[in-house]
């Protein structure tokens, strides 16, 4: 038996996990899933990267998962497949799941799109969720196609443009996430393509007039368990399709059936009734919320990673987050939603409009509930937490679950006595350390003994705080040495660069604007065009770089995360949007370009690296003198656009702008963390305390890698967890004998 089931986790979630790699729970996860599983409220504080998401998530989803079968059982519906309304539904294509110039036939197989200059699409009414299916389309007049198979949250008018769509065109292309590939061969008019979809191995594949073309796709573990539904998509095009009623053209290859004989258990339908939105049965158990888009993003994946396994039913798990079709997730809802996470804001938008309805909410969790509540969610999540139901009791009743890695401040401890009932609180580090996987340096900026700043090439873009100021060699006043160390900081990040040979390293800067600076440095020093999106210039150029910032758009976000995630930029620039929870598997290096004000921030910062017992580097630029910085608190204003002697002025004579003392910054840090931090040499090399002990390479495991020395370890160590675990089992029914005993209803 593996140690995760010690914690009373089910073997599917186990399956599940295994998968990821994960061989024992961290300590936070053996601390805080039977704590869960035994229906407490937790507060649980941990360092970055130890495993918080699984903590939680893990549990919820086994609790969710007994709910629902214990909701199916009972004869309530909340299968993704209760068989009554499939039987009677046809797969044909969907004449309520289509684009408007889509024309589709009577007997819903054989469809049309006239409009020349754009692509429209159809999905069929019945998907697949396991099993290997089958279905044919026939070219029947010229034009453009594209089939495939996608779920209900993917646009119609773009297959392969998404990540929950695939396509496969006449010209020869395969098609996912906007990626158009080489496969197969040209197909055209009186030509049949065959579109298998294996939920086993969740591959997608491909036949021309019986010919097998190989796999397509390789479908992303974290879409096992969706629906996906035939989808057809032309330009000036004509098709018919065969889902299998009647016989095929060229036979399905071995193990395949055609769509319409699936076994109904395998398959949902567009046309059931909505289980959801009042009235239906499957609203949310669970809501959880992050304090920004990506890490919500994040989070979700994680969950329906997870929960890839959980079959009969299903769970169902939506993202809420502003910048993403409000529509898609309206529909999600309407098919029935049993875990949300999401922003704060979206969601209570949901629920003010009466779209997303609480009332059989049972986990309240409060993801970076620090973050949460610095940002000004408190009147947010008390409106929640009021609509939530709390009569319930043992473990029926309403679970709040607070985690972060910097959990105390007095807020944190308010809220939790408002909203939490006999917190048991997990405090596995004290207040707020850094993890031991990570070494963390800094390097002085001091604009007085470097002067390289002087040199005009490579030119550096500043801020223009100081444009109105005399800024030269002669100069020696504040406001030169301020613009000095702006000059000077990036000179100093490229020695560090160069010096460690980086390859992979996220970069914090202050401000969306600062950010965009560093960009243009950065792409001037790489002879680069700037990433926009693009992919261009990635692995050569030595500076590559993309930005992950508060003002781009979500599309711009999730590429430059996703490139910087498959090493196709080395460098991603990023404000603290990205501090927080963001998790990139084994990055090495993390440099901050300026401290942040809150040695909080430092913390989760840093947290980037030496993850998941990974090693990392972070190091931080100090200025040794003042600098003078925006600090606009008025929406949509921007005087770093058009400074002038007004808005350069401080705060405190009326301006826009703070003088942001780093020394003090670091001062504050050090206290935190209880220590002086250790200065690269001037060569940027590692000071001897870190030189000594590091024994592997940063962005590598600690302890190698070694899965048979983890395996024996475990082998080892089970007796002892298996003992840990009847104790865990007897301290989680006490809790619960005594919650009856004294009542638990709030
Ligand atoms: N039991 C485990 N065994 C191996 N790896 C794990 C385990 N649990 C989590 N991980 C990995 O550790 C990394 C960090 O996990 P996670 O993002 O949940 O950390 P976190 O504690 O939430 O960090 P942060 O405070 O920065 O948000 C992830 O890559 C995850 O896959």
């Amino acid at each position: 038996m593996a140690a995760f089931a010690e914690v009373g986790l089910m073997p599917e979630l186990i399956r599940a996990v295994e998968d990821l790699g994960w061989m024992l729970p961290t300590p936070i996860q053996s601390e805080s899933v039977p704590l869960i599983l035994g229906g407490g409220d937790i507060m649980a504080a941990a360092e970055t990267g130890s495993g918080k998401t699984g903590a939680f998530a893990l549990p919820i989803l086994q609790i969710v998962h007994e709910a629902l079968r214990k909701s199916a059982s009972a004869g309530k519906g909340v299968s993704q497949s209760n068989g009554s309304s499939q039987q009677n539904v046809r797969c044909q294509l969907n004449v309520q799941d289509r684009d408007a110039v889509f024309a589709i036939s009577p007997d819903g197989l054989r469809c049309q799109s006239r409009a020349p200059q754009s692509w429209a699409g159809c999905r069929a009414t019945v998907g697949v969720f396991a099993g290997k299916v089958y279905y044919e389309a026939k070219v029947t007049d010229e034009g453009l196609c594209r089939i495939g198979w996608s779920t209900q949250a993917s646009k119609l008018d773009g297959l392969g443009f998404d990540a929950q769509s695939f396509g496969y065109g006449g010209t020869g292309k395969k098609s996912h996430k906007r990626r158009f590939d080489d496969y197969g061969e040209l197909y055209g008019l009186g030509d049949t393509i065959g579109c298998m979809f294996d939920s086993e191995t969740m591959q997608v594949s491909y036949s021309k007039n019986g010919q097998d073309l190989g796999v397509a796709f390789s479908v992303t573990q974290n879409l096992q368990g969706q629906v996906f539904y035939p989808t057809i998509c032309l330009k000036n095009a004509e098709m018919a399709v065969n889902f299998g009623e009647t016989a095929f053209e060229y036979d399905p290859p071995p193990g395949f059936v055609g769509i319409a004989k699936a076994p109904p258990s395998t398959t949902a339908t567009a046309m059931d009734p909505p289980r959801s939105a009042h009235g239906g049965e499957r609203r949310p158990l669970c809501i959880i919320l992050e304090p920004a888009r990506d890490l919500a993003e994040q989070t979700h994946d994680c969950i329906t990673d997870f929960g890839k396994y959980l079959k009969a039913p299903t769970v169902a798990n939506a993202l809420f987050v502003g910048g993403v079709d409000a529509k898609a997730q309206a529909r999600a809802l309407r098919e029935g939603v049993d875990i949300v996470t999401g922003t704060p804001g979206r969601i209570t938008d949901f629920i003010n409009s009466g779209k997303l309805s609480v009332d059989k909410v049972r986990f309240f969790v409060l993801d970076e509930a620090d973050r949460l509540l610095d940002t000004g969610n408190q009147p947010a999540i008390m409106q929640l937490f009021r609509q939530f139901p709390k009569s319930g009791k043992g473990m029926d009743r309403l679970q709040v679950l607070m985690f972060s890695a910097t959990l105390h401040s007095e807020e944190v401890k308010q809220l939790s006595s408002q909203i939490c009932q006999n917190p048991i609180v997990i405090d596995l580090k004290g207040k707020g350390s850094v993890p031991d996987t990570v070494d963390h340096v800094i390097v002085r900026a001091d604009p007085h003994e470097d002067r390289t700043w002087l040199q005009t090439a490579p030119k550096v873009p500043t801020d223009n705080v100081h444009v109105l100021d005399s800024i030269g060699p002669n100069v020696s006043t504040k406001e030169c040495y301020s613009e000095a160390v702006k000059r000077l900081k990036p000179r100093i990040l490229r020695r560090i660069i160069d010096a460690h040979k980086m390859d992979q390293c996220l970069i914090f800067c202050r401000t969306n604007f600062d950010c965009d600076n560093l960009e243009t440095f950065l792409n001037q020093l790489g002879g680069g065009q700037g990433f926009r999106g693009r992919r261009e210039h990635g692995k050569e150029n030595p500076y590559s770089c993309a930005v992950l910032a508060g003002a781009r758009n979500m599309h711009e976000r999730r590429m430059a995360l996703e490139c910087f995630k498959a090493g196709e930029v080395r460098f991603l620039i990023c404000t603290d949007v990205a501090a927080r929870g963001i998790d990139i598997r084994e990055l090495p290096y993390v440099i901050n370009m300026t401290l942040p004000d809150r040695s909080e921030d430092y913390i989760h910062r840093v947290g980037r690296v030496g993850r998941a017992d990974t090693m990392g580097l972070a190091i931080s630029i100090v200025s040794t003198v003042p600098e003078k910085v925006w600090y606009c608190s008025v929406k949509g204003y921007r005087p770093w656009l058009e400074p002038d002697a007004e808005n350069t002025r401080t705060n405190k004579e009326g301006g826009h702008t703070v003088w942001y003392d780093e020394s003090q910054y670091l001062k504050d840090i050090e206290a935190r963390i209880g220590h002086p931090i250790d200065t690269l040499g001037p060569d940027m090399s590692l000071p001897a305390s870190i030189q000594a002990r590091s024994t592997v390479a940063y962005g590598q495991q600690r302890g190698g890698g070694d899965t048979s020395q983890a395996a024996e370890h475990m082998q080892q160590i089970r007796q002892s967890v298996e003992q840990l675990a009847r104790l865990e089992w007897e301290a989680q029914t006490s809790f619960l004998t005594l919650g009856r005993k004294f009542g638990t209803a709030r």
